[in-house]
């Protein structure tokens, strides 16, 4: 019996002092220390080669791939996590970059292997073990090419190019371009998280997905509506849109383009990772006589064009609603995403207030969230407008919301922000989807099921008329 308590009491001395052990080691850092020994033991049974990315070449002239690697490495987390590292600040507002510094040592994990760099004057040194060099070094400096470049194109300044009227047949220059600045991201709009995200994660699988839609022989492009009502969020939408690409916009104003092959050529001259936008596309459908026909809008929506638009290119169309619109316009390849931008609800008035007011809760919520119980007709624009006048008081911005609401807007008084009441029509609360059509919106939680409830017909009946496209079924086929 005494041995057993003796060695029940020896595991229970072993135990707290390892654990003391291991809080002392955290505490301390020493487990850094300890990290750091460790490696260098290692270190001594392996044989490592080492690789020089000098800066500039025997002509004095600058090496790209010295450029690459230095981006490359700058963006890793063992930058942040090394014992010291640079920091200065970036081109935009409250930037803050990190900058290897000179002698500094950066580790790096590929495919399993180990890689030390060593940043010298002038120099970056790679270390890598020799017996891993052959099956890792190749891929290695392939996968720094392509992050590099994809973080170079982030960092690129973005341009919104507008059509102007063409002058005879000179059709070139017919892009206008200012410098695209417009501040606008996903987190800055009110809208369902789980729309954003469906967005954000469809935009990545379509990026990803360029060898998918060369093998399919379809171009490269993805379509999305945006309708709703005025003042919901659409055009800021496009420029988070924008903003998350990091791609150019070519906004293409309809009414001064001369005839359907000028719509094509406005097409042919705009780049690769762009965003195309037409802008209100079902009142120019529903006028009486334009220049460009349908048959001319449909062509441009499918991107039919050349080799020009086998480059990615994301379209954008809104609407303020798609009651009216011809079907062919709105079938599934010409747009595959419907999203639906609703009037304010309270979830987006919570958002706004957040973001305006810097208000996440205030004893007026209750009241506010009553009322939209009842239904609302004020668009986010509407009650932003509100808000901002009267940000220094964020009850009396509250109470002329409320008070907004409660006259369905009309004592706005000198805050009137012109609704388009005969653009819009009357308005509705419940938005205004078409049957059967695949939504991603606020239009009732229904939208997004019955989306897949529609998608989960499409992909038995994959032949029948539909409007919609899911994006699930595209992210695994393209992914
Ligand atoms: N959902 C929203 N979240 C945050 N701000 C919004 C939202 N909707 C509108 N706003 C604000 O209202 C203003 C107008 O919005 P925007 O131009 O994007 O609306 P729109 O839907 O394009 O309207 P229209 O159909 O009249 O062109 C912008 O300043 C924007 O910041
Ligand atoms: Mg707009």
């Amino acid at each position: 019996m005494t041995i057993l308590y003796n060695l029940f009491f020896l595991l229970f001395i072993t135990f707290v002092f390892l654990f003391l052990f291991r809080v002392v080691l955290i505490k301390t850092g020493l487990i850094f220390t300890v990290k750091k020994k460790w490696r260098l033991f290692e270190d001594c049974f392996h044989v490592y080669q080492l690789f020089k990315v000098p800066k500039f070449n025997e002509s004095m002239q600058r090496n790209q791939l010295y450029h690459k690697v230095f981006v490359y490495l700058n963006s890793l987390t063992s930058v942040e996590d090394s014992d010291f590292t640079n920091l200065f600040t970036g081109k935009k507002p409250n930037e803050i970059l990190l900058r290897l510094d000179p002698n500094q040592i950066i580790e790096d994990d590929f495919l399993g292997a180990k890689i030390l760099w060593i940043n010298e004057d002038n120099n970056l040194v790679l270390k890598i073990r020799k017996a891993d060099k052959r099956r890792v070094l190749r891929p290695y400096l392939q996968h720094i090419h392509t992050i590099s470049d994809d973080l170079d194109e982030k960092k690129r300044d973005l341009k919104l190019y507008v059509n102007v009227v063409g002058h005879g047949d000179d059709h070139k220059g017919r892009w206008r371009c200012v410098p695209f600045t417009h501040p606008s991201t996903f987190e800055t709009i009110a809208m369902e998280s789980d729309v954003k995200n469906k967005v954000k994660s469809d935009l990545e699988s379509f990026l990803k997905a360029k060898q998918y839609y060369h093998r399919l022989g379809r171009v490269w492009k993805r379509s999305y509506l945006l309708y709703g009502p005025s003042g919901t969020g659409k055009s800021s939408f496009i420029a988070a849109l924008a903003n998350f690409l990091s791609y150019d916009v070519y906004d293409i104003d309809l009414s001064k383009v001369s005839d359907d092959s000028d719509l094509k050529l406005l097409l042919l001259q705009s780049t690769a990772k762009s965003v195309i936008v037409i802008e209100d596309l079902d009142r120019y459908l529903s006028e009486k006589s334009t220049a460009v026909s349908l048959s001319g809008i449909l062509n441009f929506m499918d991107g039919m064009l050349t080799s020009s638009c086998s480059e990615e290119r994301v379209m954008v169309f809104t609407m303020n609603g798609k009651d009216h619109v011809d079907q062919a316009v709105l079938r599934p390849g010409r747009i595959d995403v419907h999203i639906h931008f609703p009037l304010c609800d309270f979830t987006a008035f919570k958002t706004l207030a957040n973001s305006y007011l810097g208000l996440k809760d205030h004893k007026l919520f209750p009241q506010v969230e009553e009322i939209f119980q009842n239904g609302s007709s004020l668009s986010p624009a509407e009650i932003g407008e509100l808000m901002i006048a009267n940000r220094n008081s964020p009850s009396r911005a509250l109470k002329s919301v409320i008070h907004a609401l409660q006259t369905d807007g009309d004592g706005r008084g000198a805050l009137n922000i012109g609704r388009r009441s005969t653009e819009n029509g009357p308005r509705k609360l419940s938005g205004e989807m078409g049957e059967g059509s695949g939504v991603f919106g606020k239009e009732g939680a229904n939208a997004v099921k019955e989306f897949k409830k529609l998608y989960g017909l499409l992909r038995v009946k994959s032949s029948r008329k539909s409007q919609s496209f899911d994006l699930n079924g595209d992210r695994k086929e393209g992914g």
